[in-house]
């Protein structure tokens, strides 16, 4: 089983540049091995060492020509291919002119290396020269992205698939293994973006103008009204293709780093059989269209077995917000000499946006697979309950946890609290529950005020928390949205979704404590509920937020700590900005 199997980093880095930061990841041995400290490569493993270079780059991946962030010039960034055991060095050049960088390791539970994380303002000041990391993988198929201001929708991002030992048999069989990554993408600069969030009156980013599939999407140029910077022929924006040999099966590993969008992806006129979630085996089940929410990763099969002599639709269409972006397309091909063909087909219009009935049927339908289940321990030691609510703070649109909008210090947590600084972060606790009794989650609130807060939930090392994001109406009236939330440092086991308020006397009866399928990334839907239940056992300090890159930035997120005490020395390299820079820590 994953969990408790991890081990510990062996390897620190010697390496030293300019302008370089060396990441390291151990993926270690699950077989039986290693206490929290110890840690034996595999007899076969291998260092595979990967050497990136971030830098700005003008970029047409929907045609249309934009600054892009990318990694050695491409937009995604290198798929990180690992087996489980192996070492995956990263040295990452940034070329940035004038910006920092942080990445994140979306996934990877960093057991026993909490400053590893790479979340700006959390884990670690950002990405300086000469810094150096240790990383580690457990096997599942995991995201990397830009964890600093909104750099990820400006492309920096990745799949990392790590694959199980030799010798080890998964629960199901394929012939072949594909990635599929899934953004959206927008024309306008993220930076005029952050700005508009940040500004009275607020100026929200719309829908996007693409969606990609592997970085490629086809804007319609004669939107854009000058061929100066659109060129629908450019060999950049040409549609990807998936080649199939007919009657073979294709593990699809499909995963979203969307900033805004909440996706339904489809191959036409083929079924896809769910079989990984984020990177935990599920009980498998057969869907002819996938939702799939930022920050999630799924596994499907798919058996080639359709009629030859065409080629299908790859689709994504936008759910869950009315969608304005035209579905995002590649092409199955079965036509190895025109694999470019268009299908003979309209493109798939995927199921009604607002159908949220169907999209609740799915997030329930995830067991985690019968012979790789983990029961979550019976009871909670503290359940929080966070009301997702979108509030008014002098003047401008923010997103708040019961009332708390947060605002990180840009002196990590993990930094202060080892160091004891002073003054960086409020040291009450965060607000554990709201008014639920008596809140009107159907109605704009009557009181759309809220704070600004750094405030944090402090967990005792061991226990068992339960968390139930429960969302609400936004500042207009009549509507309620979805968001993906992200654990950082841990799995937790998605107990129930529900529709209306939470009632904590009522609903926990509905809690899955049999076959609860282990995440890291979870959907909450519009006017609904969502309980989580993880073990607070990883010694450190954890972001837990939604996913959509501009609610993060304007607020919806908090931190957990816990086991700050069994945290080990902090290497150096993550330190280097804020107060921690200062010579005299107190
Ligand atoms: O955070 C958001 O702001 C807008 C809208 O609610 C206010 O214009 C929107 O759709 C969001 O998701």
């Amino acid at each position: 089983m994953r969990r408790g199997s991890e081990s510990t980093m062996l390897l620190s880095s010697s390496l030293r540049g300019a302008q370089q930061v060396v990441l390291l990841f151990a993926a270690m041995s699950l077989l039986g091995c290693c206490g929290s400290n110890g840690g034996l490569l595999m007899a076969n493993a291998k260092v595979i060492e990967y050497r990136w270079d971030v830098s700005h780059q003008f970029k047409s991946p929907d045609c249309f020509r934009k600054l892009a962030i990318t990694i050695n010039g491409e937009t995604p960034g290198p798929t990180i291919d690992a087996q489980q055991g192996d070492t995956v060095v990263v040295v990452v050049n940034n070329s940035l002119l004038t910006e920092n960088a942080a990445i994140h390791w979306h996934g990877i539970r960093q057991i026993g290396t909490p400053w590893s994380d790479g979340t700006e303002g959390v884990t670690q000041c950002p990405i300086m020269p000469g810094d150096s990391f240790v990383y580690r993988f457990v096997p599942g198929t995991y995201l990397y992205h830009a964890h600093y201001g909104m750099q990820m929708s400006a492309g920096l991002y990745g799949v990392i698939r790590v694959a199980v030992p030799d010798g080890t048999v998964e629960p199901f069989a394929y012939d072949f293994d594909h990635s599929l990554l899934l953004n959206d993408w927008w024309h306008q600069s993220t930076y005029e973006q952050a700005a508009g969030l940040s500004a009275v009156p607020f100026v929200w980013i719309e829908e996007p103008q693409s969606l990609l599939i592997n970085g490629r999407g086809q804007f319609n140029c004669a939107l854009a009204g000058t061929t100066d910077v659109c060129d629908t022929t450019a060999p950049e924006c040409s549609p990807y293709v998936l080649s199939v040999v007919p009657g073979k099966t294709y593990r699809l590993r499909i995963a979203s780093l969307t900033a805004l969008s909440a996706l339904n992806f489809e191959v036409e006129g083929h079924n896809m059989t769910v079989v990984e979630a984020d990177g935990h085996y599920v009980k498998p089940f057969v869907v002819k269209n996938l939702n799939i929410y930022s920050g999630e990763t799924y596994s499907v099969l798919i058996t080639a077995d359709q009629d030859p002599s065409r080629n299908y639709w790859l689709a994504a269409n936008v759910i869950a917000r009315q969608p304005r972006t035209p579905a995002g397309t590649g092409i199955l091909n079965y036509l190895h000499d025109s694999p470019e063909e268009k299908p003979p087909a309209a493109t798939p219009a995927g199921p009604m946006w607002n159908d949220t009935e169907y999209r609740l049927a799915q997030s329930t339908a995830l067991r985690a697979h019968p012979d790789h289940i983990l029961p979550p321990p019976a009871t909670a030691d503290r359940m929080i309950l966070l009301l997702n609510t979108q509030n008014l703070i002098d003047g401008h649109t923010r997103w708040a946890l019961n009332n708390v909008s947060f605002n990180f210090p840009h002196t990590p947590y993990l930094i202060a609290m080892k160091q004891n600084l002073s003054d960086v972060f409020d040291e009450r606790p965060a607000p554990e529950t709201y008014d639920y009794k008596h809140y009107d989650i159907y109605n704009p609130s009557s009181n759309p005020n809220a704070t600004v807060g750094t405030s944090i939930y402090r967990f005792e090392f061991d226990s068992t928390v339960d968390v139930v994001l429960q969302s609400a109406n936004i500042l207009k009236p009549n509507k309620s949205e979805t968001h993906p939330w992200h654990m950082h440092g841990h799995d937790f086991w998605v107990l129930a979704h529900g529709m209306g308020r939470f009632d904590p006397d009522v609903d926990t009866a509905r809690f899955n404590l049999v076959d609860p399928i282990l995440k890291n990334t979870v959907d909450l839907q519009p006017f609904g509920w969502t309980a989580i239940r993880f073990k607070a056992d990883n010694p450190g300090v954890w972001a837990f937020h939604c996913h959509v890159e501009s609610h993060f930035f304007m607020g919806m997120g908090v931190v957990f700590e816990e086991g700050i005490d069994r945290v080990g020395e902090l290497p150096e390299s993550i330190m280097g900005c804020g107060k921690s820079k200062l010579p005299n820590r107190s």
